[in-house]
């Protein structure tokens, strides 16, 4: 199996500039092959598909990125023949760059979605179908598209989803199989923390994720994965089906390709359960029906989104990290946990021994939280495991209400040491009692308080910040005549906005907090898809940049123009604010070529600034534009010393451009050529020769 520039695995790190970087992708990519089908399953071919991409040697200091093929990639790491299908991928490469892309990652563990029937007419997951048969469905397939893009011999290529009418971006989709593929039921947790590492390995690689999961316990491994991913900037949705996807009465293309749209298009920092047309906070969600095909309920809280002839995303509900930390992914989760339903009668003797074993519980009460507070034996065996540490957390029978301290039966409890669970579902509260047991820094008291705060959405404890909802967009509207809701959530996302915007232009927290209160969102986009941040990155204001992550601002949204937070931070030479949003997992995106020509362009224009805000970012300061010319190659042209003497004391790589010409050959053929840097550059690499040496 060979890469896009025809190596091995062997061969790339041989010739891998920045080693670190490599030996991390590989490492990726080794993993995975040891747990694929020997024999060309599709994860492996999958793999070989991600090393069509390649990530672009960084500083050290940095993070990886993830980035588009170009052909000078490919000349610049030819090592002999090549692909034809490399080539014509590369030859058509220029006209489709018009089209702004998102990529998106497919984890399929398998489900109904991707069963077939076998002989007995019994489904089944069958290895390596799903990809193969997408290929043939071209509504979740353009075959056109992807031909031009990654070449016609390539059947490992990613895939592309047909443009979508009203969406910004092309979902470039790549499928990893699980193997074996399970029915859900017999997933464990192993399972989940395998989901969370290979979301953690393919962070930067995606704009998003999507989980092809069985539906009979998929809001378990939704709960738990929205604990264990910490920090998520990205949007994660799992979704399954109940008539598998290839089934002409399949309600899984609708729920696949939902996702898939929902993941590439939005930036939805939540691990996210799409079904029949809905999309759910993961952690609320319920299966609540084994036939229909609206399987999945979120009692307590509305959709996140409704997809009807648009997509209709409510934003409010959107539940955003507030913290400057950078995605991480806690892969521990403590086994000893169960959950108990309480029932008329029920024998003290079968509660003490069901937790003897346990650390936690989840204790599922009649109504508002009520166990009988006249069973005296019932009280004191759970005193007693409450006393020997076991945390015991009241969650309710009832599939919507909260646990509330309205009777007696439910007050005893607490003097009993079982604390409250407000409105989880037995779901979230058990993967969660697993997290909070399994954090071994947080003490007994830490983990209890843990279990009654919300840390993801998961529970409503009482009551939050006052929303004075669209009192002024009322105001507002009221003078402009209009009524009715649609067009007052039009004058919401116009108003907002902008009002947002002016007040990080005039650096004004206050009105910014304000403007949060009546219901603003702070991560919404304007007319150029820009947010509060990209303005607040480019004005350079640290305070309101920092005040906006900590109010869950996003950082991953690129705008119009492709442009994220980081990359007007950069273009803005705002160092700070840089620091701070690598600091909360902002990374580059972009393909080397792009990121080259910027290069090359600051150095001709003598910006030291602007190539130390390219290193803060994590961009490596060797990296060559178009004609394979680095920045260094462009300082000596244009006769910028202090840029010189920046770049060596960077230890950038010295190049030949595609003329095979040196940063010195560029010095001497100058016009006004310098001798100064004539002998500074020949000094420095008098070993290595240029053209004219
Ligand atoms: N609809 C489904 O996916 C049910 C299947 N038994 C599963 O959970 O894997």
């Amino acid at each position: 199996m060979l890469d896009h520039c025809g190596r091995t695995f062997e061969e790339i790190p041989k010739d891998a500039k920045k080693k670190d970087i490599f030996d991390n992708y590989l490492e990726i990519l080794k993993q995975r092959m040891k747990r694929s089908d020997e024999d060309c399953g599709i994860f492996m071919k999958q793999e070989s598909v991600m090393s069509l991409y390649e990530p672009t040697p960084m500083s050290p200091t940095s993070t990886k990125v993830f980035l588009q093929p170009t052909a000078q990639d490919d000349a610049q790491h030819n090592i002999g023949q090549q692909p034809t299908a490399q080539i014509k991928r590369n030859a058509s490469y220029g006209n489709l760059t018009e089209e702004t892309e998102a990529r998106v990652l497919v984890l399929y563990t398998g489900g109904t979605i991707g069963m077939l029937r076998n002989e007995k007419n019994a489904l089944a997951p069958i290895a390596n179908q799903l990809v193969k048969r997408i290929r043939k469905h071209p509504q979740m397939y353009d075959e056109e598209y992807a031909t031009q893009r990654f070449g016609k011999a390539s059947t490992m290529a990613p895939l592309v989803l047909p443009h979508v009418q009203g969406e910004h971006r092309r979902i470039v989709y790549t499928v990893t199989e699980y193997e074996p593929l399970l029915d859900s039921s017999n997933m464990s947790f192993t399972d989940w923390m395998k989901i969370a590492q290979d979301i953690k390995q393919s962070y930067e690689f995606f704009d998003g994720f999507v989980v092809l999961h069985g539906t009979d316990t998929l809001s378990y491994t939704a709960s738990a994965l929205s604990f264990m991913l910490e920090n998520l900037g990205k949007t994660v949705i799992i979704t399954g089906s109940q008539i598998p996807i290839f089934e002409t009465r399949t309600d899984g293309k609708d729920n696949f390709m939902s996702a898939l749209i929902i993941a590439g298009n939005y930036v939805i920092p939540e691990v996210c359960v799409f079904f029949n047309s809905r999309l759910f906070r993961g952690n609320r969600t319920i299966k609540v029906s084994s036939a229909s095909l609206d399987a999945f309920d979120s009692p307590n809280v509305a959709p996140i989104a409704k997809m009807g002839i648009n997509v209709e995303i409510d934003y409010r509900l959107i539940f955003r990290p507030c913290t400057v930390a950078k995605f991480t992914v806690h892969a521990k989760l403590d086994e000893n946990v169960g959950i108990l339903r309480i029932f008329p009668n029920i024998l003290a003797n079968s509660v003490k021994a069901f937790l003897q074993e346990l650390k936690g519980v989840v204790l599922q009460s009649f109504g508002a939280g009520n166990v009988p507070s006249n069973r005296k034996d019932l009280s004191d065996v759970l005193k007693d495991a409450s006393e020997r540490g076991v945390i015991i957390v009241n969650c309710t029978q009832c599939i919507t209400g909260s646990v509330v301290e309205l009777y007696e039966t439910g007050r005893h409890l607490l003097d009993i040491g079982v604390i409250n669970g407000y409105d989880m579902t037995p779901e979230a509260a058990l993967v969660k009692l697993s997290y909070v047991l399994s954090k071994d820094d947080w003490s007994l008291e830490t983990k209890k308080t843990m279990m009654q705060n919300n840390l993801r959405g998961e529970l409503t404890s009482g009551k939050g910040p006052e929303l004075q909802e669209f009192d002024l967009v009322d105001a507002v509207a009221r003078s402009l005549h209009l009524s009715t809701p649609k067009e007052l959530e039009q004058l919401g996302a116009v108003l907002f906005p902008a009002m947002v915007n002016a007040s990080v232009v005039a650096g004004d927290i206050n009105k910014i907090d304000m403007l949060r209160t009546y219901g603003a969102n702070l991560s919404a986009v304007n007319y150029d898809l820009r947010t509060a941040l990209h303005i607040a990155c480019a004005e350079g204001n640290d305070e309101v940049v920092k005040h906006l992550l900590l109010n869950g601002a996003a950082v991953h949204i690129r705008d119009r123009y492709d442009r994220s937070p980081l990359v007007e931070a950069i273009n803005h030479d705002n160092h700070e604010i840089i620091r701070l949003l690598l600091k909360c997992g902002a990374h580059i995106f972009g393909s080397t070529r792009s990121l080259g020509d910027s290069l090359a362009g600051a150095a001709a224009r003598g910006l030291v600034k602007r190539l130390e805000s390219y290193r803060l970012a994590g961009v490596d300061l060797s990296l060559q534009d178009n004609s394979g010319r680095t920045a260094l190659h462009l300082a000596a042209l244009h006769g910028h010393m202090n840029v010189i003497d920046y770049l060596l004391k960077e230890e950038v790589e010295y190049r030949h451009d595609m003329m095979g010409l040196t940063p010195l050959d560029y010095a001497k053929k100058a016009i006004n050529n310098s001798a100064a840097i004539i002998a500074k550059l020949q000094e420095k690499f008098h070993t290595i020769n240029g053209n004219s040496d």
